[in-house]
Formats: C-alpha cells, structure tokens, sequence
C-alpha cells in the first residue's frame, strides 16, 4: 500500500459508507433494504453519470439514523484514511440529505463532530468539518440549514456545494455564501465536474470560494486556466471518481498530467470511496501505474494538498516535513 502523508480534502462523509456497513447499520435500526444480499447491492455499483450515483448514496443513507450511526461511519473512514496515509481530512457532510429524511441536525453534526474530536488522538489525523449544501434543493434551505447551524455553535470550518452540478449554477448560491463569508467560515464549491467552465468562474466570482472541486472541465477554457494558475486556486481532483462517473472514459484518458503541466494546483482525493473502487492510496496508486509518476511527483501532489488545506501553519509545516521524509525514503 502507498502510505504516502497527504491532506484529503474533498471527501464525503456519507460516501464512506461500505457495503457491508449498510447491512450492519440496517439491522441495528431494524430497516429493511431493497437488496437480496451484499452481492445484490454490489451489482448495482455501475454508473452512468453523476446523477446515476447520486440516486444510489442518497438512497444508501436511509441506514444512517442515530448520532451513534453518524460516529461509526467516520471513525471507519478515520480508520481506514489513516492507513492510506492521510494525516489531515476535511470532511463534507450533506445535513439537507438527512433533514429530508427526518434525522436532526444535531443527530448528524453531533455525531460525526464526536468522531473527529477524538480523531488526533486515535488515528493521528487532524480534521475540519464543512457542511455542503446541496444545489438542486432551494438555495432559501441552503440559508435557513446554515442558519441553524450557526445557532447551534456547529463546530464547522466551512461550507459546501454538491450534487447534481449540471442546471444548478453556483449562481443562486451568492447569499448563502454571503453569509458564510460574514460568519467567518471557510468556503468551497463542486465545480466543473460534469458542468462548464462557466460554474468555475461564477464559483470563483460570486461565491468567492477558495478551493474548487473536482474543477477538471476548467481545462475547455485557456482564460479559465491561467486565472487558476496565476491565483493557484486548489482544485481537490478525484480520479477514480471521474472514471467511476464516466467524466472520463479511462485512467488513461484523466487530465490530471495536463492538469499539473498547465501549472495547476492539482491535489489527489478520493471523493466516494466506498462507491468509487478505492480511498486516497488507491488513487495514488492507479495513477502512479497509469502514469508512470514518480516520488517527486508523488510528493508534489501531496504537498499541494497540504498547502491547500484549511489548517495552523504550524501542522501545515510538520506535514510538509513528513511528505518530505517520505521522498528521500523512496531513493
Ligand atoms: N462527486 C460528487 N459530485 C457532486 N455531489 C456529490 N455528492 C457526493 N459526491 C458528489
Ligand atoms: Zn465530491
């Protein structure tokens, strides 16, 4: 396993969510899944697009019911993101898909921000939390759920955008990050992962975010590129995602070289691990034998996303220090 130190910055909680945790959190709660068995639920791991996911981990989340629950989930993920070498994680969550259903704010905040408070200590790697809102619900949600937030003191460093990109522009979003920005929070935005280079820039303009997602279109506009290049705007790129929701047809075919050659602040994440067929170490790992990329690239990589990454500058420079030991090691 490629235990390279990294910041993993673009993860969503509930797509950390295994099969074989949803059979366990479906008993535990007494609900009962529309799937024979594990193989049955395995089968329907194929996708199409984004909204073909979407429709399956929203669907998936049904399990996730007690504060209890929302702990287990991401002290598996802290678990396993340790092994992958990941020492600092910046975790989305997506309170609307719960409230929707019924589950509490408090149920899903207080229970993954128990997790992450023992985190340091029981796995080494430091976390912030950020609540992502979800762009095809009304954007006046968006606002009332982060007002809410604020109210009950969220132990959040930031704020959001995902799901279904394509026809939902950061757009409508302005007073929602208006208010972040007024609250002190940090703010990203999904962009440019299945819609136009048109959303990076109204990300970049409107909601004036400080790191992209995914962001990978960016490179269908020359004027796009050098902006985000000359700023070195972050943009938190998810390979095996992108193969998995055939934004690309191949590894192969991943820009993410184009990217880096470009100048790009280009950092490695795993997005939906559970979903996508691996966690941070397995996409460094696809693209290192894809590629052919080398520890200094490696490292760059990781370095990149440590420098993005919305922490002290005092662990920022010990992580750098780790990603710098890891490289020598390597010969
Ligand atoms: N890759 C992705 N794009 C948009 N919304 C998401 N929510 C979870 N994963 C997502
Ligand atoms: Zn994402």
């Amino acid at each position: 396993m490629l235990q390279l130190p990294s910041a993993e910055l673009h993860l969503h909680i509930e797509g950390t969510l295994e099969p074989e945790l949803i059979f366990e959190l479906a008993e535990r709660n007494g609900i009962a899944l529309p799937y024979a068995d594990l193989a049955d639920l395995r089968d329907r791991y194929e996708f199409t697009d984004l909204q073909s996911f979407l429709d399956l981990y929203y669907s998936n989340m049904d399990v996730l019911r007690t504060e209890a629950d929302f702990a287990d989930i991401t002290r598996a993920y802290l678990r396993r993101a340790a092994a992958a070498g990941v020492r600092h994680a910046e975790i989305m969550m997506d309170p609307q898909a719960h409230l929707v259903r019924g589950v509490a704010l408090e149920t899903c905040v207080n229970g993954v921000a128990s997790a992450l408070a023992g985190s340091e200590a029981e796995f080494g790697v430091s976390t912030g939390l950020i609540a992502a809102f979800l762009r095809d619900r009304p954007a006046g949600e968006a606002l009332q759920v982060l007002e809410e937030l604020l109210a009950m003191d969220a132990p959040i460093i930031g704020i959001g955008l995902d799901s279904a990109e394509v026809g939902h522009p950061p757009s409508g979003f302005v007073a929602v990050y208006e208010r972040a920005r007024a609250a002190g929070l940090r703010r990203i935005a999904h962009a440019g992962e299945e819609g136009p280079p048109e959303y990076v820039w109204e990300a970049l303009d409107l909601l004036g975010v400080e790191r992209i997602d995914h962001g990978i279109r960016c490179l269908e506009d020359d004027a796009l590129v050098e902006r985000l290049a000359a700023e070195q705007v972050p943009l938190t790129v998810c390979p095996l995602s992108n193969v998995r929701l055939r934004a690309v047809d191949t590894l192969k075919d991943h820009p993410l070289p184009a990217m880096l050659a470009r100048g790009l602040n280009v950092c490695v994440n795993s997005d939906d691990p559970a979903y996508f067929g691996g966690y941070v170490d397995d996409n460094f790992g696809q693209l290192r034998e894809t590629f052919g990329l080398s520890a200094d690239e490696l490292a760059t990589l990781a370095a990149n996303s440590v420098r993005s990454a919305f922490v002290a500058q005092q662990r920022r420079e010990a992580l750098l220090g780790e990603i710098e030991d890891w490289r020598l090691a390597q010969g």
